[in-house]
């Protein structure tokens, strides 16, 4: 019998605004155990020094170049991710040999899938010297080096999950992660990863939190108290719903400068930001469209869901469509962690040379592994 392995996933998501972090014992296949996991916010200053690393990135034209100060960004956004390990390990009150590995997703800063470039800093040898445990990093380009798009990736772990769905909810389940972007998993009557769809579906927060941070200075808009207050303005909503990228082409994944947000003015603060929840919600739906069938439930994680006023929308919206809406944690799963959990799991099938993605996912050629090994000297 395939042995279980302790991994630690740490997430640092297209949001940009901290680490997630989620301690998973699984076989990398259909055993998984969640245990706890944690947050560690980014403070105002790294903030801004990873929105002027997206601009540096923009440079790039092979995924190993570091223009600019990025080699220094990339090394203070691994000793954060260490100081985040070493925090979580410590309140669990466990040492490095508890763990056998991290997955470490790093930052995106750059993603091109038509010009199979994909850029996520994040230094995985100096990660394990740091923390004196194995690290699996770089996750995205033996798929790319594959045909495939580089993500989304966490849908073979949604699979692991659907094997574990409770009673009385009402299938297909597609399972929506309503993070910076926006991304689907259907994963199939079976749960296998064979019959998996999954893609980007939009933009999820960022154009909201752009629109806000311009007028406030605020990083979000916290329980959607200022969308609450404004109306859909419905011009706005079908200049983004007429984007190229909801008319069934190939792309699959999207980069967070592929959406801006409206000109500052065009709109007021209120109804900018109703009307960006209301096509987070809205996009979705649009790009439902093109999974193998028809969604029953959607499962709802990352941030978005501590969006009530995207919430409202989407459960408008996917009930117009016969469907219901329902936060990840109504399922039994954790929709804060469940990326970090993903990172995690994808760690343990790269050590056991498993499949990572497939055609259904990021239109890879065949299902293909991925992950670089960065052992700890211990
Ligand atoms: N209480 C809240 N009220 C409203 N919005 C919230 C709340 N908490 C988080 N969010 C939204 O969720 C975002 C973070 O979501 P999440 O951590 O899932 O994104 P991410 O993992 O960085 O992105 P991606 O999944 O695209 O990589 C915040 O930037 C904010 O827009
Ligand atoms: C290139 C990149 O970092 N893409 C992210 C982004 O954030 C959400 C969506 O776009 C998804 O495709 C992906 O992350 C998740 C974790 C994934 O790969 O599954």
């Amino acid at each position: 019998m395939t042995g279980m392995r302790t991994a630690i996933g740490l997430m640092s998501g297209t949001s940009m605004d901290g680490i997630d972090l989620a301690f998973v014992r699984t076989d990398g296949r259909d055993r998984v155990e969640r245990g706890p996991s944690h947050y560690v916010p980014y403070d105002e200053g790294l903030r801004a020094r990873w929105k002027r690393a997206l601009a540096t990135a923009r440079k790039i034209t092979e995924r190993r170049q570091r223009p600019g100060d990025l080699a220094e960004s990339e090394r203070i956004l691994t000793l954060a991710h260490a100081a985040a390990v070493k925090s979580f390990l410590y309140r669990l009150g466990l040492g490095p040999e508890a763990v056998d590995v991290i997955g470490f997703h790093g930052q995106t800063v750059l993603h091109r899938p038509d010009e199979a470039l994909t850029v996520q800093i994040g230094d995985g040898p100096l990660l394990a010297e740091e923390t004196g445990i194995d690290v699996v990093y770089d996750m995205r380009a033996n798929d790319m080096a594959h045909g495939g798009q580089g993500a989304p990736l966490i849908p073979v772990y949604h699979a692991a999950l659907a094997a574990n769905l409770p009673e009385g909810l009402e299938r297909p389940a597609v399972f929506v992660n309503i993070g910076g972007i926006s991304n689907l998993t259907y994963t199939g009557q079976a749960g296998r990863a064979e019959e998996l769809s999954a893609f980007d579906s939009g933009p999820g927060n960022m154009l909201i939190d752009q629109w806000i941070e311009a007028h406030t200075g605020k990083a979000f808009d916290k329980g959607g108290k200022t969308a609450a207050r404004g109306r859909v303005v419905p011009a706005l909503v079908a200049r983004y719903l007429e984007s190229p990228f909801f008319s069934g082409n190939i792309r699959r994944s999207l980069d967070r400068g592929d959406f801006l947000p409206p000109k500052k003015g065009a709109v007021s603060l209120e109804d900018g930001a109703r009307t960006l929840a209301h096509v987070t919600a809205a996009a979705i739906l649009k790009s439902g469209g093109y999974l193998p069938e028809k969604a029953k439930t959607w499962i709802v994680c990352g941030g978005g869901r501590l969006n009530p006023v995207i919430m409202a929308e989407f459960a408008a919206l996917a009930e117009q469509a016969g469907a219901k809406v329902i936060a990840a944690e109504a399922a039994g799963f954790d929709g804060g962690a469940m990326e970090a959990e993903a990172w995690a799991y994808l760690a343990v099938r790269s050590l056991e040379g498993l499949p990572l993605t497939f055609p259904g996912t990021t239109g890879v050629r065949e299902p293909v592994t991925g992950g670089v090994l960065a052992a700890a000297s211990r």
